[in-house]
């Protein structure tokens, strides 16, 4: 999907990655709406941004996502700004091993919840206009990681729900893509996060993999927008391979055995 004139929905905006996916789409032309739920900065950010792109085309509503309502209204506010909503981009997370309910609560319920929303409003066999949903993962919901095994677990929830209803016999009819984002280390406020277990362990990890810009990422994310066919992609991006697919299958691999789930390339 080519982001001009574009509607977008977008989580977390206000800094880090979600703020850098707004700027990318504002620059190729798409409209964006974004929520956060630090109100002053996500302020600073909308006013920053229609300065450089203009004031009718970026607009931040003040909104918790772990709030059933408060997501809603957001998600609500941009149907009632655009008239529809084409992408829709679920990226707020948060790293903090102390509160597993609201790591949960956000990085898994609501990339689901806002995943529902979208796809209640874009599909097609309802009267939608199709689109591209979008949700951030990251590459610790690929792997294990002893470091934040809840934050682990919330990532691997996004991945397999996104794939899932990739896979859905409907999608064809729904006219929705599902896409996941899973990311290596970026440069953003969540590298400050000290409540996790053993540090040195990621210390360790991100000396030895090193840290990626935001625009980096950001413009991996234009690729799974703009790349019609591939619906249930897992795009991963790492400093040294860049951005890459993993192709996830269920295989019955003899007619004999379990079946099982593998990533290709
Ligand atoms: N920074 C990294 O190394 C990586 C981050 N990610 C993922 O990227 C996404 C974005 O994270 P970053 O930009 O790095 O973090 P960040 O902390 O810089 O930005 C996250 C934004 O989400 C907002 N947010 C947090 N909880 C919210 C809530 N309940 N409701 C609404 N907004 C909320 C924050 O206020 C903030 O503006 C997250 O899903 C994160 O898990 C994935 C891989 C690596
Ligand atoms: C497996 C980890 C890769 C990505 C996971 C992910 O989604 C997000 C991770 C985000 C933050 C990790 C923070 C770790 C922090 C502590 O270990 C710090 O003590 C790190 C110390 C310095 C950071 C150096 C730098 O800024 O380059």
């Amino acid at each position: 999907m080519d982001p001009q004139g574009k509607s977008v929905f977008l989580t977390g905006g206000a800094q880090g990655l979600g703020r850098g996916i707004v700027e990318k789409l504002l620059s190729l032309g798409a409209k964006v709406l974004f929520c956060d739920v630090d109100v002053e900065r996500g302020k600073a950010t909308e006013s920053e941004l229609q300065t450089q792109y203009g004031a009718d085309v970026v607009f931040f509503h003040p909104a918790d996502v772990s709030d059933d309502e408060q997501h809603k209204a957001a998600f609500g506010m941009a149907v009632s700004k655009f008239e529809t909503v084409d992408i829709c981009v679920n990226n707020a997370g948060i790293l903090n091993e102390s509160n597993w309910e609201k790591v949960m609560a956000i990085n898994a319920g609501a990339v689901i919840r806002g995943s529902l929303l979208a796809l209640e409003h874009m599909r097609r066999d309802r009267g939608g206009r199709g689109g591209v949903i979008i949700n951030v993962a990251s590459i610790a919901g690929l792997n294990v990681n002893p470091a934040c095994p809840t934050y682990c677990a919330s990532k691997h929830a996004v991945i397999g729900f996104t794939t899932s209803w990739a896979m859905s016999p409907g999608q064809k009819d729904h006219a929705v893509r599902w896409c996941c984002l899973c990311p290596d280390a970026m440069e953003t406020s969540m590298l400050k996060v000290t409540d996790i277990h053993y540090p040195e362990m990621l210390e360790e990890y991100l000396k030895d993999n090193g840290v990626m810009s935001v625009s980096q990422v950001a413009d991996a994310v234009m690729k799974l927008i703009q790349d019609p066919d591939n619906n249930g992609a897992i795009l991963e991006v790492t400093l040294k391979k860049g951005a890459r697919y993993r192709r996830r299958q269920v295989v019955d691999r003899d007619g004999v055995n379990d079946l099982v789930i593998m990533d290709t390339y």
